[in-house]
C-alpha cells in the first residue's frame, strides 16, 4: 500500500480537559487530512506520568467522539496501545537513545535540579537567555558509565551541534531561521528513563509516517531542536506548521492548566458540536461558504497557505451565533429527546418543539418550556412580572378568561380582536400581562401558538392565579425569571 500523501495527527497530553485551543488544532489537522484524502491519527502523549491521568484520557476521547472528529489511527483501532500511547513505547525509544549515545550525539547529564536552577538564575542576572551551560558535555564516557553504574541519577541530553543555522519553511508562518548557539543541549530522556517531550514527539511523528505537524505556536521554539534530533537519527522531517494561539479574555493563551474554555463544560451547557466546529474553523481560516458546514464542507479547499497568522481571541458572541445556527437545523426528533419524560403528552411533543425552537439557545431550555406550558404547579414570577400583573388588575384577567372560555377553537386573529375589545387594552398593555400570566416570562413564541399548545386546565389555572395576584395586589417571591418554579 502506498502511504497517503498527507498524514496528520493530534497529539495531546492527558493532563487536563480538552479546551478550545486544543480543539482548533485537532480540527485543523482533521481538515488538512480530509481535504487531501489523507489520514488523521490520534496519539496520546502520556509519558509524563506525574501529570497524566486516565480520567483525562477518557474525557478527551469522549469529547473528540462527541465532536465527530474520528481518527483513522489511534485508540480503539485494534492496534496495540504501544502504537498510540507514549507510556507504552519505552521499548521503541530505548535503541534510539542508545544509537544517539553511541554516535556521541547524546550524553548523560548528572546536574541536579538545584544546580540547573542556579545556573539559570546566574544567566538571567547576567542578562543572558537561560540555557544549559554544558556542565556534563565533556565528561569522558568511561567516567559517565562509572557514575551511572554507581547509581547516580542522570538525564540524557542531546548534544546540539555548534555554529549551525537551522532553517525550515513553516507551513503557516513561512521561512524560519534559528542559530544552534541559542538552543543549548536539551533533555531527551528523564531521570526515570521516560522519553522527554521533544524526543517522544518527534520520534513518534517520524515512525508514524506523519507528513504534516500542524500545532500551536507554543511549539515553534521546539521545532529547530526536533529537526536536529531527527537529522541525528536519520529520520525524514515532516512539514511543520504553527497556528496562532487562541487567547482568553485576559489575553493569555487558553491552556489545560488554566482550565478555561473546556469542551466538556460547553457540551454540558448545551452547545452543539457543529456550533463549536463552525466557530473554531473560522478562527484563522475562511471556509468555502458562510453557511453552517459539516466536516466535509469545512474541509473543502482547506490548505495551510490559507491559514491566518494573527492570534485569535475567544469570542463567546460568535460561538453563540453558530450555536443559534446549529439549533435552527437540528431535527425535531433530536430535540424531543430533551423534553422531560412524563410532563408533555406524546401527541403534543413535536408541536411543542416546533413552536418553541426559534426561542431556544440550548436544547435543555426545552425542559423549561415544557414546565411553563404543561406543569400544573403554579409559576414562580419575578418581582417585576408580578408587578405587571398587579398593574393589569383583576378585571383584565376576568375579561381574558371570559373571552377565551367563550371562543373555543377560535383563530388567534379573532381572539386577539375579542381580547382587545373585552379588556380595552392593545399592543404591549394586552400582550405582556397575558404572556406573563401564562408562561411567567416576557419572551417566547407567539401568544396564539402558546394558547393553542397549552392544555385548557393549565391555561385556566394560570389565568385564575394571575387574577388572584392582581386582586390581592401583592408580589410573589422574586426569583429567577427563567425558572417557572
Ligand atoms: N491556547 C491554544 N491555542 C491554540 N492551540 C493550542 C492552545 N493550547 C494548546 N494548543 C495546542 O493543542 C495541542 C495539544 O497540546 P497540549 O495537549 O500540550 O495542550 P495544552 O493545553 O498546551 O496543555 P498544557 O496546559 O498541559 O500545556 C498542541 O498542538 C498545542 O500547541
Amino acid at each position: 500500500m502506498t502511504p497517503p500523501a498527507v498524514k496528520t495527527r493530534f497529539a495531546p497530553s492527558p493532563t487536563g480537559l480538552l479546551h478550545l485551543g486544543n480543539l482548533r488544532t485537532a480540527l485543523f489537522n482533521v481538515l488538512l487530512a480530509r481535504a487531501a484524502g489523507g489520514r488523521f491519527c490520534l496519539r496520546i502523549e502520556d509519558s509524563d506520568a506525574a501529570r497524566s491521568e486516565t480520567r483525562y484520557l477518557d474525557a478527551l476521547l469522549e469529547d473528540l467522539r462527541w465532536l465527530g472528529l474520528d481518527w483513522d489511527e489511534g485508540p480503539g483501532d485494534g492496534q496495540p496501545e504501544s502504537a498510540w500511547r507514549q507510556a507504552e513505547r519505552g521499548g521503541v525509544y530505548a535503541p534510539l537513545f542508545e544509537r544517539l549515545e553511541e554516535a556521541g550525539a547524546a550524553y548523560p547529564c548528572f546536574c541536579s535540579a538545584e544546580a540547573l536552577a542556579e545556573a539559570r538564575a546566574r544567566q538571567r542576572a547576567a542578562g543572558q537567555p537561560p540555557r544549559y551551560p554544558g556542565t556534563c558535555a565533556a565528561i569522558p564516557r568511561a567516567e559517565a558509565r562509572r557514575r551511572l553504574a554507581a547509581g547516580e541519577a542522570a538525564t540524557l541530553r542531546f548534544r546540539v551541534p555548534a555554529a549551525r543555522r537551522i532553517t525550515f519553511d513553516d507551513g503557516v508562518r513561512g521561512p524560519q531561521a534559528f542559530a544552534s548557539a541559542d538552543l543549548g543541549d536539551f533533555v531527551i530522556r528523564r531521570t526515570d528513563g521516560t522519553a522527554a517531550f521533544l524526543f517522544g514527539n518527534a520520534v513518534d511523528d517520524a515512525l508514524g509516517g506523519i507528513t504534516h505537524v500542524l500545532r500551536g505556536e507554543d511549539h515553534l521554539a521546539n521545532t529547530p531542536r526536533q529537526l536536529l534530533l531527527l537529522q541525528a537519527l536519520g529520520f525524514a522531517a515532516p512539514v511543520y506548521a504553527h497556528l496562532p494561539m487562541i487567547v482568553g479574555d485576559d489575553g493569555a493563551p487558553l491552556s489545560k492548566r488554566h482550565g478555561a474554555g473546556a469542551v466538556a463544560e460547553l457540551r454540558a451547557a448545551g452547545y452543539r458540536p457543529e456550533a463549536l466546529l463552525n466557530y473554531l474553523a473560522r478562527l484563522g481560516y475562511q471556509p468555502a461558504s458562510d453557511e453552517l458546514l459539516d466536516l466535509d464542507g469545512l474541509a473543502r479547499g482547506f490548505r495551510l497557505a490559507a491559514l491566518g497568522r494573527a492570534p485569535a481571541r475567544f469570542d463567546g458572541a460568535q460561538l453563540d451565533h453558530w450555536q443559534e445556527r446549529a439549533m435552527a437545523v437540528l431535527p425535531v426528533a433530536a430535540l424531543t429527546a430533551w423534553l422531560p419524560a412524563d410532563l408533555v403528552p406524546s401527541e403534543a411533543r413535536e408541536a411543542l418543539v416546533a413552536t418553541v425552537r426559534p426561542n431556544l439557545r440550548f436544547p435543555q431550555e426545552l425542559a423549561d418550556w415544557a414546565r411553563r406550558l404543561y406543569d400544573p404547579a403554579p409559576l414562580t414570577l419575578a418581582a417585576d412580572a408580578a408587578a405587571t400583573l398587579v398593574a393589569a388588575g383583576p378585571g383584565f384577567f376576568d375579561a381574558v378568561s371570559e373571552v377565551i372560555a367563550a371562543s373555543p377553537g377560535a383563530g388567534w386573529d379573532s381572539l386577539r380582536r375579542a381580547l382587545a375589545e373585552a379588556t380595552g387594552c392593545r399592543g404591549r398593555a394586552l400582550f405582556l400581562p397575558l404572556r406573563l400570566a401564562l408562561t411567567g416570562v416576557p419572551h417566547g413564541p407567539g401568544l396564539g401558538e402558546l394558547l393553542d399548545l397549552m392544555p385548557d386546565d393549565i391555561r385556566r389555572a394560570r389565568l385564575e392565579r394571575a387574577r388572584e395576584l392582581a386582586a390581592n395586589g401583592t408580589s410573589l417571591d422574586a426569583s429567577d425569571p427563567q425558572q417557572p418554579h
